[in-house]
């Protein structure tokens, strides 16, 4: 199988590129520096030349609180850059794995969400996402989309930022009322491939199993690493952001479930094997 990964340098594409076996497959990565999926001709013409079986989009504007004052740039990548990669897709036959988020829903009801939920996103970064899910289904037909939620893996995360900041603090304030389900890329990443390997196109919600507050996550991450720091809670409105956050993000992952595809560990279970497996950079910086 031919693989492509846009946004390769990212924490996603990483945790792809490691789970795709090399020794069967040919992989391609590329990010913006040598293919910015914003401009067409120059993904048309490196898709074209290569003619991937699957191709799987990681790149995207991640930046939530840039994206309220960066809103072409916002629409520019999240939006358009999906609908090229789904227009050129379609052109050759190809698969496309495309992934959204959480921020569709304005996570004001404490209710975990379907895939079927009205989305009613509050934030540029979940309008420009969620259109970009709108392109992908109208100019693509065999599409993945799937939303994820509170990603860590290889690159910034919370759980990197925690340990950091827990180098030089003795006392830290975290947001203790929002609730989210921590995923680990490996875990989504693994779900990815194996769902690109079947034509069930459609919908899909994946994050780990289980929900804490950033608080909880918090707590757990310094448990774990035998870090004795005191946390205390605060709440959103004591630690205001430029966008937002939804206060419960609970995704369902209702559709991998019943398609019997639903890989996802509990998040306590994916963070202890992220800590182990995270030892290099902790050891660089730590
Ligand atoms: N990080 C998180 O907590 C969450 C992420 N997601 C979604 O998961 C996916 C993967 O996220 P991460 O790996 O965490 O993101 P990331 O920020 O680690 O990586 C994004 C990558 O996209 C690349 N990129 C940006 N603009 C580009 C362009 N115009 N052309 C090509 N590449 C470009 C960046 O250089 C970067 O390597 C994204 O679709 C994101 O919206 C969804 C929910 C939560």
């Amino acid at each position: 199988m031919k693989y492509l990964i846009t946004g390769a340098n990212g924490q996603l594409g990483r945790a792809l590129q490691k789970e795709i076996n090399k020794s069967d497959n040919e992989i391609y990565l590329y990010d913006v520096d040598t293919m910015d999926i914003t401009d067409y001709e120059q993904v048309k013409n490196i898709i074209l030349d290569i003619i991937p079986d699957v191709i799987f989009n990681c790149a995207a504007h991640t930046n939530v609180d840039k994206c309220e004052e960066d809103i072409d740039n916002a629409y520019k990548i999240n939006a358009i850059g999906a609908q090229n990669l789904a227009m050129i897709a379609e052109h050759i036959d190809s698969k496309l794995v495309h992934f959204s988020t959480d921020y569709v829903f304005s996570g004001e009801d404490e209710i975990p969400r379907i895939e079927s939920d009205f989305a009613n996103p509050k934030t540029v970064y979940g309008k420009s996402k969620l259109y970009g899910e709108e392109l992908v289904k109208q100019f693509c037909s065999k599409y993945f989309i799937i939303r994820t939620a509170w990603l860590y893996g290889d690159g910034n995360n919370f759980v990197r930022t925690m340990l950091n900041l827990s180098k030089q603090n003795d006392k830290l304030t975290v947001v203790g009322d929002q609730f989210g389900s921590p995923t680990y890329t490996k875990d989504l990443a693994k779900a990815a491939l194996n769902l690109s390997k079947t034509k069930y196109y459609g919908l899909y919600h994946g994050t780990c199993q289980g929900n804490c507050s950033w608080y909880d996550f918090a707590c757990k991450i310094f448990e774990l690493m035998n870090i004795d720091i005191e946390v205390e809670k605060v709440t959103s409105e004591q630690f205001l952001r430029p966008a937002k956050r939804p206060a419960y993000s609970i995704l369902d992952n209702f559709m991998l479930r019943l398609r019997g595809l639903d890989t996802f560990r509990h998040w306590e279970e994916s963070l202890k094997e992220y800590l182990q497996e995270d030892r290099q950079w902790q050891n660089l910086n730590l």
